[in-house]
């Protein structure tokens, strides 16, 4: 509760600082609102705020903007005892791109692996909580109805099929779709309008292409199922930098054109908040911050314990004690 309060303290003072977007001034909206709230349930109830109202954006999300996708305080568990999630909410509203950042372990890929039902194959369960996606629980639908609702998730890794073609992978996209050869056809040129590189290989066997083009032809292949939400995990994994800019310019690109919202898991914190609209940052299966993308980029915690970079310059190895305290007392 300390650290909430804290929280939004800072969120607030940074966001008057800043001009901004409707949806930046959306949400200063509901921060106040929910600090005003917050003030009243502490003078009637002590009680904490009930756990579903995980922060101001949670808030946003689900009342302003239309949440497409909605995670509610899940709590994920490997092989019966290995608890990961520790009480994970966050939310995508429609049409948005949404970061889910942290470092390695926190928890990224379960949180995505639980929202596709993909969990199981791992031993892996979802024990509290619950997932909606437009307004639907879908926390028990298989990974297959899933897909047919569209939600689509892209592995880290990217997965392609190595002895396929690009074209042969990006058709298998289409396989859950009832459309003609003809549609298809069609929807093809336009994924490779998207991704005019993948058309130049496309006869190329995808095993053979670069860790780049197999990431595009993933995500061409997850488009080819007509999505309305993506949940991509670690796109700029091992890709070089420029690669990963141009992978998130389309990703940009497809969010705009074709409204497809965008649930990204990454590690590449910087990048990933500055094509994001909102972030979540994920410590040991817990959020441990959440704001708009750029609020979060020029937040001074966020630049210190994800970049290594203070408003005194580059961390050296003895301000590593004040760094740990510093983080032991924001979670
Ligand atoms: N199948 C599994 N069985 C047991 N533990 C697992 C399993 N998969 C993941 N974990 C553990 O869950 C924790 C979170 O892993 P997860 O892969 O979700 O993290 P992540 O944030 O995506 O990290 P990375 O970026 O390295 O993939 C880690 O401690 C990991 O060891």
């Amino acid at each position: 509760m300390g650290r909430r309060q804290v929280g939004f303290g800072v969120r607030l003072d940074r966001r008057q600082q800043e001009p901004d977007s409707s949806a930046v001034q959306g949400f200063r909206r509901e921060v106040c609102k929910r600090k005003r709230h917050h003030a009243r349930l502490h003078e009637v109830v002590p009680a904490p705020a009930p756990k579903r109202a995980a922060g101001a954006f949670y808030c946003i999300a689900e009342e302003s903007m239309g949440t497409a996708l909605n995670i509610n305080n899940i709590e994920v568990i490997y092989d019966h005892v290995i608890l990961v999630l520790k009480g994970v909410s966050l939310a995508v509203p429609e049409g948005k791109i949404v970061a889910l950042l942290g470092a390695n372990g926190a928890g990224k890929s379960t949180t995505l692996k639980a929202i596709s039902n993909l969990l199981s194959a791992e031993r892996g369960d979802v024990t509290k909580g619950s997932i909606e996606y437009k307004g639907e629980r879908v926390d028990r639908l298989t990974p297959n109805d899933l897909v047919r609702r569209g939600v689509i998730q892209v592995m880290e890794g990217r997965h392609c099929f190595g002895h396929l073609t690009v074209e042969e992978n990006l058709l298998t996209g289409a396989y859950t779709r009832q459309v003609s050869n003809i549609q298809v056809r069609r929807d093809l040129e336009r994924i490779y309008d998207y991704f005019p590189r993948l058309k130049e290989r496309r006869k190329s066997q995808s095993g053979y292409t670069s860790g780049g083009e197999q990431q595009m032809t993933a995500i061409g292949r997850a488009m080819m199922a007509k999505p309305s939400m993506i949940l991509l995990d670690e796109p700029s994994m091992g890709l070089a930098p420029q690669v990963v800019e141009e992978i998130f310019e389309i990703v940009k690109d497809l969010n705009r054109r074709e409204n497809v919202s965008f649930l990204l898991a990454e590690q590449n914190t910087m990048v990933a908040l500055r094509y994001a609209d909102f972030g979540y940052i994920l410590e040991n299966g817990r959020v441990v911050m959440e704001g708009a993308a750029s609020e979060l980029a020029s937040n001074e915690d966020v630049k210190e314990f994800y970049l290594g970079v203070s408003g005194a310059g580059r961390k050296n190895f003895r301000d590593m004690k004040f760094y740990r305290r510093r983080k032991r007392w924001l979670a």
